[in-house]
């Protein structure tokens, strides 16, 4: 008995045992259910149905499917879904694989796996992963891929920064091709930095919570990027500091967009008071030892195994980055939205100019001012300098910055001096907007520099201006004094590359100029806006107090160097810096670099045939408003170029006038000064028939070299140099502009030449007789044979014999005799003759060569005589000769001819600058006055052009 019921109490404890275990059974199976769908919740439902078992029961649909998912998301990087993948804009917020899970099936031998997916962007999470020592480069081979799964889902919308201070950045190979934070060493400042961007991009958006930085509508996005920040082996070598900085970050970044791995490598022990379980956030993973295993939340429940996501291959890293790289970078331009035509000039420019550029922030408008803000603090803001690297979008820049301030401003209220200070063509354009009063292209440092010396005159002017006849001391109160009754626009000078202006600068001209204008001109209406590479220029001097009164600082993408080297913005602007990473991005701060008044925005692009279609409505517009004219002139240089008498915007005038100037106008005309518009010749009477003309541009803005001839002895013209291009460009000049200072019934011409037949300037001439000359019915002779050129003489001296007898008091009226003549020394009757005493001798045509020389100028003949060169010229005249030839003119030539001909080295010295462009020198030996020039162009379609023009404004009206 004893026996049965000690069998039976075995029994029944083994049934009792037998039911723990069933009932222990039934719960782990439970707990697994449970853990199961608690695991559901952050899969897809592409994972839930492996889940649901079919991964096992039935293979090649579990493959078949697998083939349905997106490579993002596909296990393991497999080349082939790689090869066809094509970058382009996705749904950001699917979940993101991460590896393979896997836990063996109870009850049976089988393991069951599924690829597990993360709820990552838009959800405020954050990744820790637990390793021990050994397992780091598993750890390391997971953030890689992770890296190159985010990269390839967010493409250009990503910056990566990754943290490794313990093994110098040996965890992260892939960095370097990745677009990453730029980390100058020190990485608290660099977390600090992260921080700081944080604040701000919560501030800038009003972000929380509810409200998370994947959530702002693109178009608002277009200045920000998503940032991942991959931090490797934490603790070893992670100071105090950082650590709070770091977990701070992993917290708070998700919601501005920044999200954080962590690898915590768990034989590194954390300080007591820190933990990692605070982050209340964070996705946990945990590799150790050869067991993964997955945690919920805190909860450690089933035996799951996780197998990251491993690191893909190099071809394939490759393969994925070039692809990305290459994708156009989904970024959103701005158009540039044209003020309609209808709302053109509708702004004053009394206190302020100011124009939007773009947008910033909270889509807020982008703009750049000049003036004095009388609301805000009463704040000025004089100057601006723009800065960025190539391709950092400044050209587009200048193109909305000009032409929407030229759309909201008259060219009463707004002057555009545009100087492009290196090779480029940037301001072409602008040629014709009504408000450029400069266009200078790929200019010669000098000519810059004259520029800038041109507006310190204007601001001494102005100045002048305001306190002698006004009483008042700014330009503001000028313009409330004046009611409008003198237009004075402000005046812009934008200078692209302007460190330019001060290449071979000895004398630190362009530095002074600068600082002057810098200093005063605010006070006079006049604002410059520098650009280039970079804020500073080695040769600047006076950078300090330049740059004390240069309020507005606009920065682009800079190199790296220089971003790190910055001293015109504080912490907080070089720090928005970094987001300038894509052409069109910008930071402007309008209170001197002053923390907590950067604006990080993005410039509106302008397309080309926008441009050019404002422009062409803004010339429109600038017609029917009656503009002054003299606001509407457009001095243009092309640096390397020979300027076109087109461009001479003094003999534009009169050629505008549509009919020629009585005597009173072109006094008038001659006597207003240069900056204004006329010749400035104050010694201009019409008493004494006075004509100008013109032979080439002046080495600076206004100037166009001129001869202004009158009938007095010795006013005749020699012009020598063997550039015969040069030498038959300014005997072009010279005639044009005879034709341009009278009527046919005031001026006869006589023309000479013999140049060689079938050269290509031989055609200069006969082609300016046959052409304009004729059509216009001057009366004219040309004479190309030697015969044709000694009766032209014989004329000459005839008339001047015939004027001689005439009355002097009648001799005004009688036409003025223009008698060109180019390389006489051709004709051997005119050459010199040796007489018996081994002297040379005058021929019987040399002795009436000088009797037209010598007696014709008072007369009114002025003769206009060119050799190729100094010796050619001593064939035809002796040297006492020369002294009828008050005025010279010299191509390039060796110094004792310089001395010879116009008393001066200059003209020896005038190609130093190499042989574009070719430069004239011109001296008045009488009066001492000199200048060098270019000579205008004689292209055979541009010319024609020209004579058509005349033809048709001058007779026609
Ligand atoms: N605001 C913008 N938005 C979008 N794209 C832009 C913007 N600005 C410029 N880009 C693009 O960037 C490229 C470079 O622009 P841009 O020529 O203005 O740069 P840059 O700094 O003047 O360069 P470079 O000095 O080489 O002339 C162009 O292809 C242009 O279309």
């Amino acid at each position: 008995m004893f026996f049965y019921n000690q069998a039976i109490r075995q029994l029944q404890s083994r049934i009792a045992q037998g039911n723990a275990r069933v009932q222990a059974l039934k719960e782990e199976r439970m707990e697994l259910t449970r853990s199961f769908n608690a695991i559901k919740s952050s899969f897809t439902v592409a994972a839930l149905q492996f889940f649901n078992g079919q991964l096992l029961e039935n293979k090649d649909k579990a493959d078949k499917h697998l083939d349905t998912l997106s490579p993002y998301n596909k296990p393991a990087w497999e080349a082939e879904a790689w090869n066809a993948w094509e970058p382009q804009k996705q749904d950001i917020h699917t979940p993101l694989y991460f590896g393979l899970m896997t836990t063996p099936l109870p009850d049976t031998d089988q393991v069951f796996g599924i690829p597990t997916i993360m709820d990552f962007i838009g959800h405020n999470k954050c990744v820790i992963v637990e390793s021990g020592p050994e397992e780091c480069n598993d750890v390391y081979a997971f953030f890689q891929s992770m890296a190159l799964r985010i990269n390839a889902r967010l493409l250009h919308n990503v910056n990566f920064t990754f943290i490794d201070p313990s093994g110098f950045g040996k965890a992260f190979p892939i960095a370097r091709q990745l677009n990453t934070r730029v980390d100058s060493g020190d990485l608290f400042r660099l977390l600090e930095e992260i921080g700081r961007d944080i604040t701000r991009i919560n501030q800038t958006y009003g972000l929380s919570d509810d409200r998370m930085f994947d959530s702002i509508a693109d178009a608002v996005l277009i200045n920000e990027k998503f940032e991942v920040i991959f931090v490797a082996n934490f603790l070893k070598d992670y100071d105090r500091r950082v650590i709070e900085k770091l977990l701070k970050i992993a917290e708070q970044g998700p919601v501005a967009g920044k999200y954080v791995f962590i690898h915590h490598n768990t034989c590194e022990e954390l300080p007591r008071d820190i933990s990692l379980d605070g982050i209340a956030n964070a996705h946990r993973v945990a590799i150790s030892g050869d067991e993964f295993s997955w945690k919920m939340g805190n909860r450690q429940s089933i035996p799951l195994y996780w197998w990251p996501d491993e690191k893909p291959t190099d071809e394939i890293t490759d393969l994925v980055i070039k692809k990305i790289k290459s994708s156009i970078p989904k970024e959103n331009p701005i158009d540039w939205k044209a003020i309609k035509p209808a709302n053109y000039w509708k702004e004053t420019a009394t206190q302020v100019i100011e124009t939007t550029v773009g947008i910033s922030g909270n889509r807020s408008p982008l703009n750049i001012w000049f003036g004095h803000k009388h609301s805000e603090d009463s704040r000025e803001c004089s100057h601006a300098i723009l800065a960025g690297m190539t391709g950092s979008g400044k050209s587009n820049f200048y193109h909305a910055f000009i032409l929407s301030l030229a759309c909201r401003y008259s060219p009463e209220e707004v002057s555009l001096y545009l100087i492009d200070g290196k090779d480029g063509v940037e301001f072409q354009d602008y040629k014709q907007l009504p408000h450029a009063a400069v266009v200078s292209l790929k200019s010669l440092p000098g000519l810059s520099r004259s520029i800038l010396s041109d507006l310190t005159e204007e601001i001494a002017r102005r100045n002048k201006l305001f306190s002698e006849e006004y009483g008042v001391d700014k330009y503001e109160n000028f313009r409330l004094k004046s009611g409008g009754k003198l237009i004075l626009p402000r005046i812009l000078l934008i200078v692209d590359e302007y460190q330019e202006l001060l290449e071979g600068d000895v004398n630190a001209e362009a530095s002074a100029h600068l600082r002057l204008i810098a200093e005063k001109g605010r006070s006079a209406g006049i604002h410059m806006l520098l650009g280039s590479q970079r804020f500073g220029a080695a040769n600047l001097m006076y950078a300090a107090s330049i740059f004390a009164n240069i309020e507005m600082r606009i920065a682009m993408k800079l190199s790296l160097s220089d971003r790190l080297a910055l001293t015109e913005f504080g912490k907080e602007g070089k720090d928005l810096l970094a987001n300038c990473d894509l052409p069109g991005k910008v930071v402007v701060n309008d209170r001197g670099g002053n923390d907590g008044h950067n604006k990080l925005g993005k410039v509106a692009i302008i397309k080309k045939d926008d441009r050019l279609q404002v422009i062409a409505e803004l010339t429109a517009k600038s017609m029917e408003q009656h503009i002054p004219p003299e606001l509407l002139i457009t001095n243009i240089f092309n640096g390397t170029e020979q300027p076109h008498i087109i461009d001479n915007t003094q003999l534009a005038q009169l050629l505008n006038h549509n009919h020629w100037m009585d005597k009173q106008e072109m006094e008038q005309f001659a006597r207003k000064e240069i900056y204004h518009g006329g010749i400035g010749e104050i010694g201009w009477f019409s008493g004494e028939t006075p004509f100008v003309f013109w032979l080439g541009q002046e080495f600076n803005v206004r100037g166009h070299s001129n001869v202004v001839t009158r009938r007095r002895q010795r006013e005749n013209v020699l012009i020598i140099g063997d550039n015969n291009d040069a030498r038959y460009g300014i005997m072009f000049g010279i005639l044009s502009s005879a034709v341009l200072n009278a009527p046919n019934t005031d001026v006869h011409f006589y023309i000479a030449d013999k140049s060689i037949p079938g050269a290509p300037w031989s055609n200069v001439l006969p082609n300016f007789c046959n052409g304009l000359i004729q059509e216009m019915k001057y009366r004219q002779q040309f004479a190309g044979k030697n015969t044709e050129v000694i009766n032209m003489l014989q004329t000459l001296t005839a008339e001047v014999a015939a004027r001689k007898d005439i009355p002097e008091e009648e001799r005004p009226q009688l036409p003025t005799i223009i008698f060109m003549a180019a390389d006489l020394d051709r004709i051997d009757s005119l050459n010199l003759q040796m007489n018996k005493y081994g002297s040379p001798e005058e021929t019987e045509a040399g002795k009436m060569l000088r009797q037209v020389i010598t007696e014709g100028p008072a007369l009114g003949i002025h003769a206009f005589i060119s050799f190729e060169g100094v010796l050619p010229m001593y064939n035809v005249f002796n040297k006492r000769n020369l002294e009828f030839f008050r005025h010279r003119v010299a191509l390039q030539m060796s110094e004792q001819d310089a001395f010879d001909l116009v008393r001066r080295r200059e003209a020896s010295r005038l190609q130093a600058h190499g042989n574009k462009p070719i430069a004239a020198f011109y001296i008045d030996i009488g009066s001492n006055k000199s200048s060098v020039f270019k000579p205008y162009i004689v292209s055979k379609g541009m010319s024609e052009t020209f004579v058509k023009e005349i033809a048709k404004k001058l007779v026609n009206g």
